[in-house]
């Protein structure tokens, strides 16, 4: 096994679904790599591998790991860095509990996760939790700028090969509610910091009676930096959300919730939990504390919360009376199981979710199966403008026509923790009525606001080099394209006008301010919805955020899903990281898995990212051999898609298993029959015949695996010799890999 330190690239090992399609995939890699001296190491930064790394001393010698994260994160900022990387789960509290308790049980002395720190003790163990917590690996590794897009091949075969797609009726009910002031976009101030005010900054909690508690203290501010700082009012969110179910009710809709828990992870559980007391209403004024008191934590979700009323004596009574609510029907997330909307807060995650009632002409499930339209409840405005405009767009023109339209690329601003995804460790529910401000290393104040008890604030920040990167980095992407280029930035927010002040220079600078356009979301989705339904394309110059909905967005109406996206973050300090699609780890088929041993996941991601690995190895290493090995890489993504091999929804049907052994075939042929580098066509000549000879043992093999359970030893730490037994079911195949 290769050192982590030493190897040529880095593929990470993750959790659920892609994961699995590693045990598969990774000794093909592996085998096919060999042959050009490079070496493949396997950094873990599953949640499960975070989790024992954190706790070193709780464990024996042979438990005990590597903080594999903590050497990715400064392997990123280092030009040689190559870096596969896969979706990896971001954990909400429920995934974490359910992840130590499944340690706990297979002999990890892990603590448990404290719920309301009470010693120093408690307080530390937490502390170290909550690092591992919500979207802990990718801000860590994403020391880049985002390049995501569909290769052009995956966006042939999407026209070609159109996915299904529910048909959007112009009188149609389904909307998107926010709220009208008071958020997050009407409350933000932002200023770049100057040279004369540049250094640590304090942020500052200053009580009615003047008390003053430090929030933060020692927080960099270097010159040139974007810093924010806004907040969300408790109270006019909570009556916002009453509002919305009344207004649900009223319309005969479905309440759907959605919000990015994970990656926001301290402030959008917190609205989460809003939501869920919200729904609880008189329920929860009644019996609120007692629920409390046994454990249950509406930031968790309904479902915790109803897991703590079980263990009350007067459960039956309290369910009565919240079944007697008088409640609109419910979005649900699985109808056959009674998980609601707002069981979990990382069942719906905004930009997976959102698309997916798109896609589905604007429809979701409620609690009896059936379909209909759905409020679509997204407090904040700073980005729910894009999913209410594409609503109306389709509403006014109908479904997407796949077959040809076009494309929205993003250029995303994301290096270095950039904006809001960057806020976790200065975001804070106000303990009381007072101001919360930020305070210059020059002692001046930069922002300041008046907060209530309970209202969310936070600031975050991003910096020069990081904006200016981004720019460039739209400047080429215009430049190799000659697509029509917006910049999603809106000059009545303050954030993004102290970005327009960098964009405008520099594109007049370049001399090419003419060739960009700079629009308010709302107006942007508009002018890419038009472009792409036109048949041309569009490169959508985004913000953080707006990078993580729209490469889910555009993708899942043109492509079906984002994991077949190219999503490549070129490092600052030259190294690569190509991150697998756009999309996550889909627990739903890790089910499917373990029900029916087939497993639906699409590795086409992994395949382009491996292509765009080993063409960067070519490069930064001068191995050639490892440029012949990425343009086979690529044909073989090709055969894929030429010939449909990728892997098919239902069991008994070619699955993610099949398309390995596709694309090591494909890729084989492919060696076997280029003539740059006559030793690796020799070498691999037998590898092809001997696949191609054996395509009806392997594909039979493959099959005869598929239909009854399968026991992979743990969810989220699988035994791997069940994994690998379970995904590699076929002698034939194992005989030529090896
Ligand atoms: N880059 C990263 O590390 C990311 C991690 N995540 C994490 O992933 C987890 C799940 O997030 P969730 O919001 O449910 O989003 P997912 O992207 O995991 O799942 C949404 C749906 O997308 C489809 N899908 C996604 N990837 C594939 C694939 N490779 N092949 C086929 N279909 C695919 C599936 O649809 P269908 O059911 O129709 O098959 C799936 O159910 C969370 O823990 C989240 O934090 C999320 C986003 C990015
Ligand atoms: O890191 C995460 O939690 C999710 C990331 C994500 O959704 C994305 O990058 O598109
Ligand atoms: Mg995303």
């Amino acid at each position: 096994m290769a050192d982590n330190k030493t190897a040529d690239i880095l593929y990470t090992i993750v959790d659920e679904a892609p994961e699995l399609a590693s045990a598969s995939f990774l000794p093909i890699i592996r085998k096919f790599v060999s042959t050009a001296g490079i070496t493949v190491g396997t950094p873990d930064i599953s949640l499960a591998g975070r989790i024992i790394a954190t706790f070193p001393e709780n464990l024996t010698a042979e438990q005990r790991q590597n903080d594999d994260l903590a050497m990715l994160g400064e392997l990123v900022k280092t030009p040689s860095a190559n870096v596969i990387k896969l979706p990896n789960i971001s954990a909400s509290v429920p995934q974490l509990t359910a992840a130590i308790a499944e340690l706990q049980a297979n002999g990890y002395d892990l603590p448990n996760y404290p719920e309301d720190p009470q010693t120093d003790a408690e307080k530390a163990v937490r502390a170290r939790y909550d690092a591992i917590k919500g979207s802990a690996v990718n801000p860590v590794l994403r020391e880049g700028n985002s390049d995501r897009r569909a290769a052009r091949a995956v966006k042939n075969y999407a026209q070609n090969n159109p996915h299904s797609m529910g048909a959007w009726a112009s009188d149609s009910k389904t909307k998107v509610s926010s709220m009208s002031g008071s958020d997050f976009y009407a409350n933000e101030v932002s200023a770049t910091i100057t040279d004369a005010q540049a250094g640590d900054a304090k942020i500052e909690f200053v009580a009615k009676d003047g008390a003053v508690t430090t929030l933060k203290d020692s927080w960099p501010l270097a010159a040139g930096t974007v810093a924010d700082a806004t907040f969300m009012s408790a109270k006019v969110l909570s009556s916002f959300l009453a509002e919305a179910i009344e207004d649900t009710k009223n319309d005969g809709t479905m309440f759907s919730f959605h919000m990015k828990a994970t990656m926001m992870k301290v402030s959008d559980p917190i609205i989460f939990g809003h939501a869920v007391v919200a729904w609880l209403g008189p329920v929860w004024d009644a019996h609120g504390d007692a629920i409390a008191a046994a454990g249950g934590s509406p930031n968790s979700g309904l479902g915790d919360v109803l897991a703590a009323i079980d263990t009350l004596d007067n459960a039956d009574a309290i369910k009565a009376e919240i079944a007697a609510l008088d409640r609109p029907a419910m979005y649900m997330v699985d109808s056959d199981k009674g998980i609601t909307n707002l069981h979990v807060p990382s069942d719906v995650i905004i930009d997976a979710s959102m698309p997916a009632v798109i896609r589905a002409g604007g429809k979701g499930w409620d609690e009896t199966g059936a379909k209909g339209d759905t409020n679509c409840i997204i407090p904040d405005r700073c980005y729910s403008t894009i999913y209410d405009e594409s609503i109306n767009f389709f509403k006014a023109n109908g479904a997407l026509d796949v077959t040809t339209a076009g494309s929205v690329a993003n250029v995303g601003l994301m290096a270095q923790k950039a904006e809001e995804y960057g806020s976790h460790p200065t975001t804070f529910e106000a303990p009381a009525d007072g101001t919360i401000r930020i305070v210059l290393a020059n002692g001046e104040t930069l922002h300041s606001h008046t907060v209530e008890s309970g209202d969310i604030w936070r600031a975050c920040t991003v910096k020069q080099a990081p904006i200016e990167n981004w720019i460039e980095l739209a400047l080429d992407r215009q430049r190799l394209t000659g697509s029509e280029a917006i910049f999603w930035l809106d000059a009545n927010r303050a954030h993004d006008a102290e970005l327009i002040k960098y964009v405008q220079p520099a594109l007049e600078a370049a001399g090419k301010a003419d060739l960009f356009q700079i629009m308010a979301p709302r107006e942007a989705t508009a002018q890419s919805l038009k472009t792409i339904t036109s048949g041309a394309d569009s490169i959508a110059i985004t913000g953080n955020v707006l990078r993580d909905y729209l490469t889910d967005l555009f993708p899942i109406l043109e492509l079906g899903t984002s994991a077949k996206m190219l999503s490549i973050v070129k490092l600052m300090q030259g190294g690569g990281l190509f991150e697998t699609g756009a999309g996550g780890s889909a627990p739903k088929h890790v089910q499917q898995l373990v029900e029916q041993n087939h497993l639906r996941w699409d590795s086409m991601g992994e395949f382009c990212a491996l292509g765009e690995s080993l063409n960067f190895l070519a490069d930064t290493q001068g191995n050639a051999k490892a440029g012949v090995l990425g343009v086979a890489a690529e044909a073989a993504t090709q055969g894929i898609l030429d010939d449909n091999r990728s892997p098919s929804r239902k069991v008994g049907e070619p699955d993610n298993r099949d398309s390995h052994y596709w694309f090591a075939r494909y890729w084989a042929e492919a060696l076997a029959a280029q003539s740059d580098d006559a030793g690796l066509a020799a070498e691999f000549a037998p590898v092809a015949k001997a696949l191609a000879d054996g395509e009806a043992a392997i594909t039979s093999e493959l099959a005869a695996a598929q239909g009854p359970a399968a026991e992979i030893g743990g969810y989220y730490r699988p035994s791997a010799e069940l994994k690998a037994k379970i995904m590699r079911p076929s002698t034939t195949l194992n005989a030529i890999i090896g």
